[in-house]
């Protein structure tokens, strides 16, 4: 499944976190890629430890963890702390995918990536290219979000970013190991609790709605892992 992730954080939170990101010090993102990767990425990135980056990180994970619709998409077990990159000048980053396991920084324990996720700072209009292209089961998808949402899409899949031959974009991305190994699993759950909550809280107490409800939970119990 790959789900558009709106209301994440309010416009003037985003207008901040933006300032805070332009005015730091990037370094070359080739430092973090492993060995295919290196050789098809070309963006900048904030170091995993600078402050601005530990900083906008959190406000992210935080406004994360308020999100109905991020929450019920991702179940998310673990989190990686939100990386920062950039493209301008023509600089893309090639068919590619992503590691399968990381190592969450200072604890040496180790996440399996189920879910990428890209966050845009900035919008559309500000620049040219930069479509995140996701090669799905039923073909590619390309995405450009307005500055505030983020793309979730499986980690399995190859993606490229397209070079950026105007302006700036600035981005956040992360991973996280979802509760639910498996992406159709998860998706069925999400849809699930999609029409669930279409109900509407006067109908909660529907013998239906209270059954319904028992099924979502006893397929999460089935299938979530922790
Ligand atoms: O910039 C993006 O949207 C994706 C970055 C990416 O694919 C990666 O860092 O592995
Ligand atoms: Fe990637």
């Amino acid at each position: 499944m790959i789900l558009s992730v709106t209301d994440i954080i309010t416009p003037e939170t985003l207008a901040t976190c933006r300032a805070q990101l332009e005015a730091a010090d990037w370094v070359d993102g080739k430092a973090s890629a492993g060995h295919q990767g290196a050789l098809v990425k070309n963006n900048e990135q904030l170091p995993a430890e600078h402050p601005v980056a530990v900083e906008v990180g959190n406000v992210l994970l935080q406004a994360l963890s308020q999100n109905p619709m991020f929450m019920s998409a991702a179940l998310p077990l673990n989190i990686l702390p939100p990386m920062f990159n950039r493209y301008a000048g023509g600089q893309t980053f090639g068919t590619h995918v992503d590691g399968s396991i990381r190592t969450i920084p200072g604890t040496g324990q180790r996440l399996r990536t189920d879910l990428s996720c890209t966050f845009f700072f900035s919008e559309p209009d500000e620049y040219d290219g930069g479509e995140l292209i996701i090669e799905d089961t039923y073909g590619s998808k390309s995405v450009k979000l307005p500055a505030g949402q983020m793309v979730l899409y499986p980690s399995t899949s190859l993606h490229r970013v397209t070079p950026v031959t105007r302006g700036t974009r600035l981005c956040s991305f992360f991973w996280l190991q979802s509760m639910i190994r498996s992406d159709q699993q998860r998706s069925t759950l999400f849809d699930l609790d999609v029409a669930i909550q279409r109900f509407g809280k006067e109908m909660a107490t529907h013998p239906s709605v209270v059954q319904l409800t028992g099924v979502y939970h006893n397929l999460l119990r089935q299938w979530a892992e922790m």
